[in-house]
């Protein structure tokens, strides 16, 4: 399902309060207040099958944006329409094709186990007995849900209320995901866990999915197309790499010396490449790669000295971030 959104903008009213007696119901009554524009006209359009993170600082309106493609908030001004429908207007059908989890708060029932919470929402949604099977049988195996099947909620791990809010979330078959924070506060193997099973409804199901995330391993591993929000406007809408480019931060590279080597004085300095590092016989040098192509470097590098090893690294993708913030 494709998305559509055409200058986008929320304002937020809020009373000014107001001091002495009764104060808050004088707040309550106030006529004065302080508008809070937290999306400040947004366009980008998603393809069906696409992968996209939306990333930004705290309080950048990230939120605000995915709760109006939703349709839990009503823009201000400006239109969505997800696979041509507006999603305020036309709520019940898109809700339908819909699927949401918020890694802060559960979807689930708290008391109840987490089977019982799959029956309400399979039962709400109307899905068939078979696709019901069918479905909870392909989560279940792709996210271990059997070891707490019968557990309420409020009893899981965080790494497990995630899959089982996942699971919950796909239990309708919708076509377009929204996904935020899903792998907060999770250890290295949840979040791996919850990573294959994203890229699998990507890649293999199809699902068109919109992730927002202050992981900066969540895009790398998972979204060729990234949109930065900043300060309620998009600061940058392509893909990972050429925001990485963009930014052009050094890559990092190690090489390993036999022998004798020679670093020329002009390497120290404000070259494309130049050597930050040297200890024994391993020499850390930073390359500008939009400068100089690898074939440059490597030939630079090679009349330095007899190589024995290289390694390269690329820039940090959380260095890359922090630069765009
Ligand atoms: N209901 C509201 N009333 C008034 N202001 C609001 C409301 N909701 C959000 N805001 C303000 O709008 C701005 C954007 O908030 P939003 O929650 O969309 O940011 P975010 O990018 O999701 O941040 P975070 O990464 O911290 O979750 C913030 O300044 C926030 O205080």
């Amino acid at each position: 399902m494709n998305i559509e959104v055409t200058e986008i903008r929320k304002q937020f009213k809020t009373p000014v309060p107001k001091e002495g007696r009764f104060a808050g119901l004088r707040t309550l009554f106030s006529r004065d207040y302080t508008v809070k524009e937290a999306v400040r006209g947004i366009s980008f359009q998603v393809n069906s099958g696409e992968f996209i993170g939306y990333i930004g600082p705290n309080g950048a309106g990230k939120s605000t944006t995915i709760k109006m493609l939703t349709g839990i908030l009503h823009p201000t001004s400006g239109k969505v329409l997800l696979g041509g429908m507006d999603p305020h207007k036309e709520r019940r059908q898109t809700v339908r094709r819909l699927g949401v989890v918020f890694g802060q708060r559960s979807g689930l029932w708290w008391d109840l186990p987490v089977k019982d919470s799959y029956d309400i929402l399979t039962e709400m949604y109307g899905v068939t007995p078979t696709d019901k099977k069918r479905r909870l049988d392909q989560f279940a195996e792709l996210l271990d849900l059997h070891e707490f099947w019968a557990t309420p909620v409020r009893k899981l791990s965080l790494g497990q209320r995630m899959r089982a809010d996942l699971a919950a979330a796909m239990l309708h078959d919708p076509d377009l995901l929204f996904l935020d924070e899903p792998t907060i506060g999770l250890d290295v193997n949840a979040k791996r866990n919850i990573r294959q099973f994203l890229k699998i409804l990507n890649e293999q199901f199809g699902k068109t999915i919109l992730l927002t995330t202050h992981d900066m391993d969540d895009i790398e591993q998972l979204c060729k197309r990234v949109m930065v929000i900043n300060d309620g406007e998009l600061s940058y809408d392509g893909t990972t790499q050429g925001l990485r480019d963009s930014i052009g931060l050094p890559t990092l590279i190690r090489v390993t010396y036999r022998g004798v080597f020679h670093i020329p004085e002009h390497s120290q300095t404000n070259m494309p490449i130049h050597a930050t590092k040297v200890q024994d016989n391993i020499v850390t040098v930073e390359a500008n790669r939009q400068e100089w192509s690898t074939m440059d470097i490597l030939r630079e590098l090679e009349g330095w000295g007899e190589i024995d090893d290289i390694d390269m690294a690329e820039p940090d993708f959380e260095d890359v971030i922090h630069r765009v913030y």
